[in-house]
């Protein structure tokens, strides 16, 4: 028997929409992310569902996730010569969904590794990967790796989408702590994709462009204050934030606090705030338990990057 754990990932970061993402972790160990465990069984396939979110999950088995990844991997091996092997499937949703902290895309990661690493992985990352965004993509609207790149392969990950690669990673700074505070409200994905404009403006189209390379270039170079001051989204916050509670005020309040950058985690509700140092981050995730969190399903984790991403569990 083989259980995977596939963590949480921030996309966007506020100055790479569609294109930046990060695996996240709670620094006191606790895990948050989904776990898929997969086991032989004598004939067929069988999927079962647990965990605390399981009753937020489509009552019908076949539009949960994880079956159409079983049923996609089986396809796409049936195109090798290869069959997939009678297996039960059993997810562990953990994730709140439609909470901006790629829910989805935990399901879909940790099962198809699950299934790779059950068949002696005939799939290399990248065409493992590509599954991935068609799975996310049946869900969101349209493919974004977002999510489902650092969930899998750990780290802040930029999608590059070319020369072979989806995505490859960038240096990060291992100083800072992220205060991710989820309110307990649900905001879906497509919905707030639907919602941004179709086009933007020539000097939305230069300010992004001019943060995200200033980012990167940051990134690269070690400047924190550079890449905290570039982390503005001219994309997506403005139209999204009045889906958020009190987001402009509480954005406010975590600058005074100390926060470097405050911003929409995903597609929100959960709101991502950056500190230099813990005493910050405690103060912060103080403040959002108090400001931010709706109802008893809302919960705050200061977080570290989490390098390793998908991995089995001992
Ligand atoms: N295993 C799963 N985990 C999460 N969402 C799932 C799963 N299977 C199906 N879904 C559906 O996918 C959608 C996920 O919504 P979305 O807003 O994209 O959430 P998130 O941003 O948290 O990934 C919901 O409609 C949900 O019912
Ligand atoms: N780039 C996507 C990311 C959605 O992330 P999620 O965690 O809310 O699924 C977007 O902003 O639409």
């Amino acid at each position: 028997m083989l259980r995977i754990y596939a963590p949480a990932s921030s996309a966007n970061i506020s100055v790479g929409f569609d294109t930046l993402g990060a695996a996240i972790s709670p620094i006191d160990g606790s895990l948050l992310g989904d776990v898929v465990q997969i086991e032989d069984i004598p004939a067929g396939f069988e999927l079962e569902s647990a965990g605390y979110f399981v009753r937020k999950l489509p009552k019908e088995p076949q539009k949960n996730i994880v079956y159409q990844a079983y049923v996609l991997f089986s396809e796409r091996l049936k195109l090798r010569n290869g069959h997939v092997k009678p297996l039960r499937l059993t997810l562990e949703k953990n994730m709140p969904i439609g909470s901006g902290l790629g829910s989805s895309a935990c399901s879909i990661v940790a099962a198809l590794v699950a299934l790779n690493t059950f068949h002696n992985e005939p799939f290399s990352k990248m065409e493992l990967l590509e599954m991935m965004g068609e799975l996310e993509g049946r869900i969101s609207g349209s493919i974004h790796y977002d999510n489902v790149a650092p969930c899998y392969l750990g780290g802040v990950q930029l999608m590059v989408q070319s020369l072979g690669n989806i995505c490859q990673q960038l240096p990060f700074f291992d100083s800072w702590y992220w205060v991710l505070a989820y309110p307990g409200i649900e905001v879906s994905t497509a919905e707030a994709r639907a919602i941004l404009p179709k086009s933007y403006t020539r000097q939305d189209v230069i300010a992004h462009g001019r943060h995200l390379g200033s980012f990167v270039h940051a990134c690269h170079t070690q400047q924190d204050v550079l890449a905290a001051l570039m982390m503005k989204d001219v994309i997506a916050e403005p139209y999204r934030e009045s889906l958020l509670p009190n987001f402009a005020e509480v954005k406010q309040a975590s600058r005074d606090l100390g926060a470097l950058a405050t911003g929409i985690s995903g597609s929100g509700p959960t709101i991502f705030s950056i500190a230099p140092d813990l005493a910050v981050a405690t103060k912060l995730a103080n403040y959002l338990e108090n400001h931010y969190l709706q109802n008893n399903e809302g919960f705050v984790h200061i977080c570290k990057v989490d390098n390793q991403g998908t991995r089995a569990l001992g």
